[in-house]
């Protein structure tokens, strides 16, 4: 039997005016800001048009679909459907046209992002990196006028000034990526990307640009045709689309909005002075976790998180890593109600739920620039506490070991991960650590700690 197609006429969810524009078009903005923005209290008001990254695909799906599509709550007893419609306009991020247009816009009052870690262009310094091939080809691009950006912060720096021109106002941005001080990093990026091309526009953007800061957390896997599948027999409508999360969410804020914003508290999220311990907690405990396990799981065959939590050896290195990335979180007034202990406990649970299959291939995937955040912090508080920090070493060493064994590996700095592959030993194991921190590799003691912990989860296939 042909079942209809989702869309407005089939599910009637009225379009709401667009006054946010979303860059990254992937599963988790779906899974996240457009399932807030669709339970607030002012839904009506606020609509989405969201961008693609790379590709057109995900806009020319979602564009057939009048931009809806089903989240499906995936817990361990069974699933749930939810039909969300935020996103009223689904547009390939290549469509410069639109984006000047929507940003132009006065209505439009905030931009969120999801455009990965290593979109934001972040040499080792923390710092844009404005020699790096894309960047410097997006500033030539925009400075001869000659073809659009590629990049999306070569095409957010874009849009912004079509909003200046325009006089539309001052916005915020809202950054979703896992990121340390994420609106601080999106602010260094885009102000690096404009200052290089036109500094008039880096004086507007800071004046009238807010970066907004979020701790962001809803593990979203890749969907995958069985779930398109499964929706369809399920829910008696077809949807090429649909996005599959766990039933846990949470969105920590830190910033202001001077163009208004959703009540995305009526979803729960949670407006902070002080955004660090969560935060800090999410990034090493979740994320950190999460590294670890890609990293050490892959190297003993593993290919998703919950099989790789259920090897002891894999498992253990998780609470070590936890034990010491607790011992930097707790006891200050500011992290005294983080509750560490049943965040803990909780990640356990998340973890383990089997009905969601997520990739370690993908976790793994630019790994340099998210052990910044996920492994470095905490190995450096535990040296600073004249601790060895050997969890958080390790976690390092496995994405060495990865990086020479694993076909396919992914990183934005690809050729010097294979450049210091060509060399043995401590050399290799320095060289490895520079890519992902100069001042770490710098320490003897530190390269000699990680190069001890290298091999742990090589040779011990858990199925061999
Ligand atoms: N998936 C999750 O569980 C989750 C949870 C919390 C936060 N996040 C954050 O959201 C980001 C996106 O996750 P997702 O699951 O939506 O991924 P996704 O692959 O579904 O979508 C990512 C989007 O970013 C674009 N993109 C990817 N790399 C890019 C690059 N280098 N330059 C420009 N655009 C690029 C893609 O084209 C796509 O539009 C993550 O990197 C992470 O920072 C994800
Ligand atoms: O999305 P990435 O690539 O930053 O990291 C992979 C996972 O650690 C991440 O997606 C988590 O699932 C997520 O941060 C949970 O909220």
């Amino acid at each position: 039997m042909d079942l209809p197609l989702l869309n407005r006429a089939l599910h009637p969810i009225p379009k709401a005016p667009v006054r946010i524009v979303h860059l990254g078009l992937g599963a988790f903005h779906r899974s996240h800001q457009a399932w807030y923005t669709q339970q607030a209290g002012d839904a009506a008001n606020w609509g989405i048009a969201a961008f693609t990254g790379r590709r057109p695909d995900a806009a020319t799906a979602l564009a057939g679909q009048d931009g809806l599509f089903t989240l499906v709550e995936r817990a361990d007893t069974g699933d749930s459907f939810t039909v969300v419609g935020s996103i009223v306009e689904a547009v390939d991020g290549a469509d410069i046209q639109r984006l000047t247009e929507v940003m132009a816009a006065p209505a439009t009052a905030v931009v969120t992002l999801t455009i990965t870690e290593a979109a934001y262009g972040l040499g080792s310094d923390g710092k844009l990196d404005i020699s790096a091939p894309e960047v410097a080809a997006d500033l030539a691009r925009l400075g001869s006028d000659q073809g659009n950006p590629a990049t999306p912060l070569g095409r957010l720096v874009l849009a912004l000034a079509a909003r200046r021109d325009a006089g539309a106002g001052p916005l915020a941005v809202v950054c979703c990526d896992n990121l340390s001080s994420n609106g601080t990093v999106a602010r260094e990026a885009v102000a690096g990307f404009a200052g290089a091309w036109d500094t008039g526009l880096a004086a507007w953007i800071g004046t009238n640009v807010s970066f907004v800061s979020t701790s962001v957390d809803r593990i979203t896997p890749r969907t995958t045709g069985e779930d398109v599948a499964g929706v369809q027999a399920a829910c008696g409508y077809r949807d090429s689309s649909p996005v599959i999360a766990e039933p846990f969410s949470s969105w920590v804020l830190s910033g202001d909005f001077p163009a208004g914003r959703p009540r995305w508290e009526d979803a729960g999220a949670l407006f902070v002075e002080d955004i660090e311990p969560y935060e800090n907690r999410k990034l090493w405990l979740l994320n950190g976790a999460h590294s670890l396990l890609a990293y050490a799981g892959q190297l003993r065959g593993h290919s998703t998180v919950a099989e790789a939590l259920a090897d002891p050896l894999c498992m253990q290195a998780v609470e070590a890593f936890w034990d010491e990335a607790e011992a930097n979180l707790s006891g200050t007034e500011a992290t005294a109600d983080l509750q560490i202990p049943a965040y803990r406990a909780a990640l356990l649970a998340r973890f383990g739920n089997a009905r969601i299959a997520h990739n370690l291939a993908q976790i793994a995937l630019d790994g340099s620039t998210k052990l910044r955040m996920r492994a470095v912090p905490v190995l450096q508080a535990e040296r600073a506490a004249g601790r060895s920090g050997a969890a958080a070493a390790l976690m390092i060493a496995a994405w060495m070991d990865c990086s020479s064994a694993l076909p396919g590996f992914q990183d934005p700095l690809g050729d010097e991960v294979a450049a210091a592959n060509s060399l043995a030993g401590a050399g290799r194991v320095r060289a490895l650590l520079a890519v992902v921190d100069p001042a770490l590799a710098a320490d003897d003691a530190v390269v000699e700690l990680v190069q001890g912990q290298c091999g742990r989860f090589a040779g011990h296939p858990a199925s061999g």
